[in-house]
């Protein structure tokens, strides 16, 4: 078992450099499904979601050639299977993308029901509602996603989404590419990797135009041919960074960022007293005065990002006077509030709204990480307490951060892993 152990209380100085953006890459490399050809993708962020992505694909047929540490040769000319393995598929959220990529360009895909972070429920009624709309049936039989086009290729159509959903819009943006005529999504979801997925298809050979507006305009074209596409940089690895800045003062200059993409970041920084200074593909993030409370409300793009919420509502914690966080996003996002509270967070959680009165300090405990994010949070709030944490369940920071405690050691966090064997293996020792 893998913990990260910090000492708190160290201000961050230095610079960061960001990787590219998971949530782009999640999306981009199945995509590359839909390419019958070689794209070359580069700026590929080094996680366990995109380890694993890889590898379904080389399991369903693809040729991967590594090119270096963040960039990779796929060719998807030769697939023979349109039925990812269970466990790699069950495992991620972003497998929702081997359907939409697999029934484009095969008219069929057998996916099991995808994993991720634990918010609740999570579902995937408007990603089938696109499907079925195009023509495809589509039922759910022992743990797996069926689809299948009726007449083998999928028909371009008009699809209004329920619901702002970054999932959907990309998947049928995913299934509409290779479809028989146009493609109409309506109340599309609006994040960078929308506009990134969007931009990668179309260098490919897709028509896709209005990413990143409310309505996403897709012309099928009969094949992608290949080519080369750069991955954007990651909005909430930035956003994590400068977060941890603002909770322990210091000054980081965060590169290869779209500042833009950010704003919604620094806007709510700024508001608590940190100096946020736009370098054009850098951000300087600097705080020397104490924090001051500010309200949070996730939204979708352009608004402050669900992703971002347990980072900054650690930030919050130690901010002078009351701030109040709202999720508007997902249903159960505050799970890590009671490991904050180990720490001595004094935060009052009812239902979508968490109330936050901030303390001197908090002080270093044993915690864990519940998901991605809330891990990202517990890491910040270990820099910023008094005392040693002991951080568990780090895995799950793994999937989406890139060498964390790396970029962290280089900015003078006190920060390192140790392997420990884990409670079975140490009652066997014991045992025996
Ligand atoms: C791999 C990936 O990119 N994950 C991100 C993606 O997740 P994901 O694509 O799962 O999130 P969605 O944008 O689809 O979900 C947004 C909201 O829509 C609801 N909904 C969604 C789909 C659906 O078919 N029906 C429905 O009701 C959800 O319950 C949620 O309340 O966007 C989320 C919102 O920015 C982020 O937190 C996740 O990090
Ligand atoms: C929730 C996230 O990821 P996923 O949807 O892959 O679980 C995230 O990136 O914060």
């Amino acid at each position: 078992m893998k913990q990260y152990i910090i000492e708190g209380g160290h201000p961050l100085f230095g610079e960061i450099t960001i990787s590219g953006a998971k949530n782009a890459a999640v999306g981009i490399i199945p995509a590359a499904l839909l390419v019958d050809g070689t794209c070359r993708i580069e700026n590929i962020p080094q996680i366990s979601d995109v380890t694993l992505l890889l590898h379904i694909l080389e399991e369903l047929g693809a040729k991967i050639r590594v090119l270096n540490r963040h960039a990779v040769e796929l060719d998807c000319h030769a697939i023979h299977s349109t039925h990812p393995s269970y466990e790699m598929a069950r495992r991620i959220r972003a497998s929702y993308y081997l359907i939409g990529a697999l029934l484009g360009r095969f008219g069929e895909a057998t996916v099991a029901m995808p994993g991720g972070c634990d918010f609740g429920v999570r579902p995937i009624d408007q990603h089938i509602k696109g499907f079925t709309a195009m023509g495809a049936e589509v039922g759910v039989e022992g743990g797996f996603i069926q689809a299948t086009a009726k007449d083998g290729r999928l028909t371009g159509t008009s699809v209004y989404l329920d619901v702002v959903s970054v999932g959907a819009t990309m998947n049928i943006m995913m299934a509409a590419v290779l479809a028989r005529g146009n493609t109409v999504i309506e109340n599309a979801a609006k994040e960078p990797h929308i506009v990134d997925l969007a931009n990668f298809l179309n260098s490919m050979g897709a028509d896709i135009r209005g990413a990143g507006t409310e309505t996403i305009k897709i012309r099928g074209v009969e094949r992608l041919g290949g080519g080369s596409y750069c991955i954007i940089p990651d909005q909430i690895e930035a956003g994590t960074y400068m977060t941890a800045v603002a909770a322990t003062g210091g000054q980081v200059l965060i590169k290869n960022v779209i500042p833009k993409h950010l704003d919604c970041i620094s806007a709510k920084l700024v508001e608590m007293g940190v100096y946020i200074e736009d370098r054009g593909d850098a951000i300087l993030v600097r705080r020397s005065d104490p924090l001051q409370k500010t309200n949070v409300k996730t939204m979708p793009y352009p608004g402050f990002p669900t992703d971002m919420q347990p980072q900054i509502a650690a930030v919050l914690t130690t901010a002078r006077g009351t701030s109040i966080v709202n999720e508007n996003v997902w249903n159960s996002r505050f799970k890590y509030i009671d490991e904050l509270k180990r720490m001595g967070a004094n935060i009052q959680a009812d239902g979508h709204v968490a109330v936050i009165e901030g303390v001197d300090h908090l002080q270093g405990a044993p915690v864990q990480a519940c998901d991605l994010r809330a891990g990202a949070a517990m890491v910040i709030a270990g820099l910023s307490a008094q005392g040693t944490t002991e951080l568990s369940q780090v895995q799950f920071i793994e999937r989406g951060y890139e060498d964390l405690v790396g970029k962290l050691r280089a900015v003078g966090a006190d920060i390192r892993v140790v392997e420990l064997p884990d409670i079975a293996e140490q009652k066997e020792a014991h045992i025996g």
